[in-house]
């Protein structure tokens, strides 16, 4: 399976692009697609989905072209758009097999394949209670649950993880990876730790435009030696966010713990620390500016 992306564009307006010039080629496994707001994550999936057709380019699913085929994309496609909404007064199993009705799955298949499912986001123990009682996390499982249904080999997931608290996000998190050994998973976020665990590769976006696209680990090696943390005056500190990227500070009674990507020691006492796919992110971010 294999999804190619070629120099793709979308044009809402005259001069307003929400994303342009867009090449990728994505096999089996799960992809983040990072960028700040604005940057066309969402154009580019509802380009993927054929919620919208590209102004430029063109998307290819094994060689076909999308637009010119949208069936052939919409019979292997899941999609967790990011206003996801349920049926608030239908238990969690009830929704599925709706779901599965709607999508043409016979009672057979669904009941097995839901009986999968509710095991792969960890939601057995809640299939009779109403959608209405279940906390963010959960209806985002359900929501992939939904995706799922078809077994689908492209499935894509945009923003899963907003308003979720840490240990549902962790869940979140391990469900769509646990989904990717034999499909292709595009996962939307502008929380760049939010794929460092889960994603083989990273797609960077900004301001309409592919700032990088590498393999997770590749990319975090590309900061690997470069990544300090040091205390330092406000002043200091100033200085320093004139010349590097911040990656994180935190106030102190005795100044500012700063952590930022530098060649060199930026000050005498800096502590060279293991690099993160943030630092990295923030760096391919800087450096495009
Ligand atoms: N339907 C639309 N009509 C006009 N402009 C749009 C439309 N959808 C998006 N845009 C613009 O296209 C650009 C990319 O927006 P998009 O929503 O794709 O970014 P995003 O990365 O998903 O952002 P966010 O993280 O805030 O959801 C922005 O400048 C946005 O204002």
């Amino acid at each position: 399976m294999r999804l190619e992306i070629e120099s793709l564009g979308k044009q809402y307006s005259e001069g307003l692009w929400g994303v342009r010039d867009i090449t990728l080629r994505l096999g089996a496994g799960v992809h983040g697609l990072v960028g700040p707001n604005g940057a066309g994550k969402s154009t580019l999936m509802r380009m993927l989905t054929t919620v919208t057709p590209p102004t430029e380019g063109a998307i290819y699913w094994d060689g076909t072209r999308v637009s010119e085929s949208p069936g052939v994309v919409r019979s292997l496609l899941g999609y967790l758009p990011q206003d996801f909404d349920t049926y608030p007064t239908l238990t969690l199993e009830e929704y599925l097999e709706y779901v599965a009705a709607l999508r043409g799955l016979d009672s057979e298949t669904a009941s097995a394949r839901i009986e999968a499912l509710l095991d792969l986001v960890n939601l057995t123990d809640v299939r009779d209670r109403r959608l209405d009682t279940f906390s963010g996390g959960m209806r985002q499982r359900a929501g992939i649950a939904q995706a799922l249904l078809n077994d689908p080999e492209l499935l894509v997931v945009d923003e899963p993880t907003v308003g979720l608290d840490p240990e549902e996000r962790v869940r979140m998190r391990n469900a769509l990876a646990d989904t990717a050994d034999d499909r292709v998973v595009i996962f939307s976020t502008h929380v760049v730790a939010d794929i460092e665990a889960t994603a083989d590769t990273v797609t960077v976006l900004e301001d309409g435009q592919l700032l990088t696209h590498a393999p997770t680990e590749s990319l975090i090696k590309s900061v690997d030696g470069d990544v300090y943390e040091c205390r330092v005056s406000q002043s200091t500190l100033e200085q320093l966010g004139q010349e590097f990227p911040i990656c994180n500070t935190v106030q102190r009674a005795d100044g500012v713990d700063v952590r930022l990507v530098a060649e060199d020691p930026p000050t005498t006492d800096a502590e060279q620390v293991t690099a993160s796919l943030e630092d990295a992110y923030l760096q391919t971010v800087t450096h495009a500016n």
